[in-house]
């Protein structure tokens, strides 16, 4: 039995007072939720303060990049020893953002997968095609290519215990969501690759998560998917009342 994990990506929004405000919130919307998980991921300056206030919480904590390396002269990032130092317990890995902004290859999201597993962190490593390639129906060959290079090299027990989003890139933040059938299409495939990878039972356990416009009114049709084990959420994760909302979608599914 996967847990679903519902994941909340705060991007490049919430100062630490924002934040801090933000957690205590969230922390009263889902006390006494069990039965999922519920990560939140805040800018790295926001790090500190919402790892102190989840002490105790049902919630945990992830960041939303990572250098491969523990430590060196690198200016302005940051290492996986310092995210476990802090207690994050995951680190999302190749976001499409990262992918598309900051020039980040497979191979780069590799060696951090590497690494984040190393330092004992989970990797919630992002996939997806955007709409020309879904358009030209090569949305298996992109994700495929981007899920066998990303996690390449890795043992069956490490696939299994890492986490994949699902993440169209023509979904992300556009209001237009993937439908159910096609999330849980990509999201089977995916998992039959990790099959072909590291085995049948890797493949049981990992959990593939989707993301892309989730939000309270679409949340309970997609996590009702087969394949779909939690979400990704950008901007309804923002809220309380919407992240707390698609919480709950998840609970009755
Ligand atoms: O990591 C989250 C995704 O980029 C989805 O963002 P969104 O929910 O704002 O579309």
């Amino acid at each position: 039995m996967r847990i679903p994990l519902l994941a909340g990506n705060w991007k490049m929004y919430k100062t630490v007072t924002e934040a801090v405000e933000f957690v205590r919130g969230l922390k009263e919307a889902l006390a006494g939720v069990q039965g999922v998980e519920v990560a939140v991921c805040p800018p790295f300056t926001a790090l500190y303060a919402v790892a102190r206030e989840l002490e105790g919480s049902n919630i945990v904590l992830g960041a939303q990049n990572m250098h491969r390396a523990e430590e060196g002269a690198y200016t302005g990032e940051i290492s996986p020893v310092m995210l476990k130092e802090i207690g994050c317990r995951y680190v999302i890995l190749g976001h499409s953002e990262r992918r598309q902004y900051f020039g980040e290859s497979d191979e780069d999201v590799n060696a951090k997968v590497k690494a984040a597993l190393k330092h004992g962190l989970v990797p919630i490593v992002c996939v997806g095609e955007r709409l020309e390639e879904r358009e030209a129906g090569h949305t298996e060959r992109v994700v495929g290519a981007q899920v066998r290079r990303s996690l390449a090299g890795l043992s069956g027990t490490e696939l299994a215990g890492l986490v994949v989003a699902y993440e169209p890139v023509w979904a992300i933040g556009t209001g237009r969501t993937a439908s159910p059938e096609d999330a849980q299409q990509v999201n089977a495939f995916i998992r039959c690759l990790l099959a072909e990878m590291g085995g049948q039972e890797a493949a049981r356990q990992v959990r593939i998560q989707y993301g892309g416009s989730v939000k309270p009114e679409n949340a309970a049709e997609l996590l009702g998917q087969p394949d779909i084990d939690g979400a990704l959420v950008g901007g309804a994760s923002l809220k309380v009342d919407s992240f707390g909302a698609i919480v709950r979608a998840a609970l009755r599914e």
